[in-house]
């Protein structure tokens, strides 16, 4: 099963790379609750403040081992040319202003992280850390969608749980789906 989390909210969303806020950290606390009872011993994450910070607190509440992974860090999905019609036209401007550092063109790099991710690790539990796109991408891949359907995923919630396991054919499946926890006043 390979739970993907979504970071914590970030603390001041203006900086290049933030941290967690306050709130944020007790949203992740609240996650790794959930989590508690899982047979779960690794959490991947992307290499930004705020999913490094999420899996530190995620592997103090579970006992599990933190790693960093490339395969996590935040892309955008942006269509090459020949795909922009796959698209509907009021999307193309915004495509336009996607930092060429986030750029992922036909979420090529994306695809190909998913299916090393579910290659490694379909057969054990852990959590892979990482952010809103991404995780809109993956469960496209999961269901075999048309490109353009990860704009219409989520939007993915901060903390958010979305679990992806094998069916008894080891096929991937959503099994859950940004799941929000719900914080004490
Ligand atoms: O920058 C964003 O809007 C998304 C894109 O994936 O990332 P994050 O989850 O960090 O907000």
């Amino acid at each position: 099963m390979i739970h993907l989390v979504r970071h914590g909210e970030a603390a001041g969303e203006d900086q290049a790379d933030p941290g967690l806020s306050d709130h944020g950290r007790r949203q992740v606390e609240a996650v790794a609750n959930r989590l508690a009872f899982r047979p779960i011993r690794q959490v991947l994450h992307g290499p930004s403040r705020r999913t490094s910070e999420t899996a530190c607190i995620l592997t103090e509440n579970l006992g599990a081992g933190a790693t960093p992974s490339d395969l996590l860090v935040d892309r955008t999905p942006v269509p090459s040319a020949e795909r922009r019609g796959d698209y509907p036209t009021h999307r193309w401007e915004w495509f336009e202003d996607v930092p060429a550092t986030e750029r992922d063109l036909d979420g090529a790099e994306l695809t190909e992280a998913w299916h090393r991710l579910w290659f490694e690790h379909h057969d054990e539990e852990i959590v892979l850390v990482t952010h809103a796109f991404v995780i809109a991408w993956f469960v496209r891949q999961v269901l075999n969608a048309p490109p353009a359907t990860w704009m219409r995923i989520g939007p993915i919630g901060n903390a958010t749980l979305t679990s992806i396991g094998p069916n008894l054919a080891g096929e991937p499946v959503v099994e859950t789906f940004n799941a929000e926890v719900v914080l004490p006043p």
